[in-house]
């Protein structure tokens, strides 16, 4: 947040930024022929951050944003994946921007994850926050109610990172 020029966190930020928790329980059964299926499509995740136990089979793709090349995440067990979501690019007005990635089924293990959505409450409304953009910064996003935002997210299929342009400012 001191990247943000964010000192304090007070009520209402606290909820913007972590005011609802979701947990997701995917489970992806071995597949012979991974490559002829989808696990999970690319997506940007809603939340502020997601947080995701890692195990040692593997599946989870990033994508680099200047080669625009997958990147595997090395599935090491007992660590911790973090994505910045799209809450926060949004909050941030850009500057940390949320990941693309996908999911590849395994061609010989099960695989089960448990990814950990720290999200603003459905109730807030988000937006740049007023010490990202204090220095007169243009405005990339608007304020949007977040109950809307994901709604949408959910309404499409997954499309990469399309689903943040929804909280585009058109000014
Ligand atoms: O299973 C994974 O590694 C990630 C799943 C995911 O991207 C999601 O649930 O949003
Ligand atoms: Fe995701």
């Amino acid at each position: 947040m001191k990247g943000l020029n964010v000192n304090e966190i007070d009520e209402t930020k606290e909820s913007m930024l972590m005011g609802s928790k979701r947990i997701n329980l995917n489970y992806y059964p071995k597949c012979p022929n991974p490559e002829l299926t989808v696990g999970v499509g690319r997506h940007s995740d809603v939340s502020t951050l997601k947080v995701l136990l890692q195990d040692d089979i593997g599946g989870l793709y990033v994508r680099n944003t200047e080669t625009m090349k997958w990147i595997h995440v090395p599935p090491i067990s007992g660590s911790l994946v973090i994505n910045v979501g799209d809450a926060l690019q949004i909050m941030s007005n850009g500057k940390y921007k949320s990941v693309e990635h996908r999911v590849v089924a395994n061609g010989s293990s099960n695989r089960v994850s448990v990814p950990i959505f720290v999200n603003p409450r459905p109730s807030d409304v988000i937006g740049p926050l007023p010490e990202v953009v204090q220095s007169g910064e243009k405005l990339v996003y608007k304020n949007v109610l977040y109950k809307d935002y994901v709604m949408h997210f959910f309404r499409k299929a997954h499309d990469g990172k399309a689903t943040v342009e929804f909280a585009k400012a058109s000014f």
